[in-house]
């Protein structure tokens, strides 16, 4: 592009000041998004403080563009969890160390090892509604992030004993805070042993010194090779130069898939809770189908849950070039483009009667990769997307074969944000009637 000829031109956007934006930003997010692509259109200017000058897109086809648009011109954004996660964090990433270090996570969590881990999944499923209550309503999500914690501590971190217990104990609270300071760079400084910068490095020494001693007991295991958690196959992993990763950045990526991982994939798992229970010939279907060993309108109904309820609403980059033209807008230098997952997916022009919760739109058929972007997209996208697929799956079969689930005339639950994910208002209330008897779990 000729820099000299190129003329900025952003898409509409509310005149409001920068800091009201941004209340209604953090404070109603998704009405505040709705209103203004009803007023504006699919594609709108906002100005947020922190990302600055925001183009958002809803269009699959700028969708594509994007995530099809090279590194050097369109690259990470300043604003994500890699300031809390570490300099060796993937979030912290770009460009070809970027790549780089993707080619070594990506595979631990892909193809036949997901396999070896869906027996995890099941017995953590089993271990944890062994404790449901019978008949009696309850929040499934604690639930559910006992279940994925557990998971992403066995699978992932290869922990047991003594460390497993640390970690459960520790890693709630280091990611919770973590999440709450990321945005706030005055929050994110050491200003003593109680400041919120201070507690999280307290937290984070902790959480280095444990990893420290899984790394010294994995290396010192006789068959090192044998072992099928990430954290063993990371030691072993090599760059193309032949170099390990370094101790910091192993632990800096377990607490990266750790974060990433857990919170979005429980609150996903009670959102289809709560969807299911309202939607009670889906429910009727699925216990069918999980009863004769079927998996077809499982895997429809998932897609389907993170079509209407996505966890993550928006994926952001920075501009990096000049300029940057994406469809028939000219983006300058510096600005930000976010693709918002939440309002792609509730286009009517991209999914029909998007409103409507109805699995069997997906029933035999694969999403297409840039109208379905809960996982987000390119290079960039979730490096745990088939993990999160397998979980859900495994979590959901266990426990609609185990159990009988309720149905609701209750009004959906609200969306509300969490630091981290956008969870059901009331944690994805259940009902659950055990069908077949308790089975021992060691
Ligand atoms: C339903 C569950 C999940 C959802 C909805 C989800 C969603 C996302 C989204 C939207 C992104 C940003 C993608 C982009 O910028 O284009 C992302 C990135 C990421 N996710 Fe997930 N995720 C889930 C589960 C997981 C799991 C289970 C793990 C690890 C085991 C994981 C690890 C990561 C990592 C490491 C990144 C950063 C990738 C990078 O920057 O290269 N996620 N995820």
């Amino acid at each position: 592009m000729n820099h000299q000829s190129t003329r900025v031109c952003l898409p509409p956007g509310p005149r409001l000041p920068k800091v009201l934006q941004g209340l209604g930003f953090v404070l109603r997010r998704q009405q505040m998004m709705q209103q203004l692509q009803r007023a504006y259109g699919p594609s709108f200017t906002l100005d947020l403080p922190l990302h600055g000058r925001t183009v958002v897109i809803s269009e699959p086809t700028l969708i594509k563009q994007l995530f099809q648009t090279k590194n050097d011109i369109v690259g990470l954004s300043d604003f994500n969890l890699g300031v809390v996660l570490g300099s060796g964090s993937l979030f912290s990433l770009d460009g070809t160390e970027h790549h780089r270090r993707r080619k070594l996570v990506v595979p631990p969590l892909h193809g036949r090892r997901l396999q070896g881990y869906e027996a995890v999944v099941e017995e953590e499923v089993l271990r944890e509604t062994a404790t449901w209550p019978c008949g009696v309503e309850f929040a499934s999500m604690p639930s559910m992030t006992r279940i994925t914690l557990n998971i992403i501590l066995r699978t992932v971190f290869g922990a047991e004993g003594t460390e497993f217990d640390q970690l459960r104990k520790l890693l709630p609270s280091l990611v919770e805070l973590g999440s709450k300071i990321a945005g706030i760079p005055l929050f994110r400084m050491n200003l003593g042993a109680w400041s919120p910068g201070g507690r999280y490095r307290a937290y984070r020494r902790r959480f280095d010194d444990i990893v420290d001693s899984l790394i010294k007991k994995a290396l010192a295991a006789p068959s090192l090779e044998d072992r099928q958690d990430v954290l063993s196959l990371l030691l072993q992993a090599r760059y193309e130069d032949g170099k390990p990763m370094t101790r910091q950045h192993i632990a800096d990526e377990l607490l990266t898939l750790l974060a990433a991982g857990h919170e979005t994939t429980a609150t996903t798992l009670a959102w289809a809770f709560e969807r299911i229970r309202r939607h009670p010939t889906v429910l009727y279907r699925l216990a069918g189908e999980a009863e004769a060993g079927g998996s077809e309108l499982r895997h429809a109904t998932i897609l389907e849950v993170q079509r209407t309820r996505p966890v993550i609403d928006a994926v952001d980059r920075k501009v990096k070039a000049p300029f940057y033209a994406l469809g028939d807008w000219v983006i300058p230098q510096g600005h930000t483009v976010m693709a918002s997952i939440d309002l792609t997916h509730n286009a009517d022009s991209v999914f029909p009667h998007a409103e409507s919760f109805d699995p069997d739109r997906f029933l035999g058929v694969n999403p297409d990769t840039y109208s379905w972007v809960p996982f987000g997209g390119g290079t960039r996208r979730c490096v745990g997307a088939a993990f999160a697929t397998m979980e859900m799956n495994v979590v959901l079969r266990t426990v609609l074969r185990e159990f009988e689930l309720g149905t609701t005339f209750a009004p959906p639950e609200r969306a509300q944000w969490r630091g981290i994910a956008i969870a059901p208002g009331d944690d994805g209330r259940l009902v659950a009637h055990r069908k077949t008897p308790k089975r021992a779990i060691q």
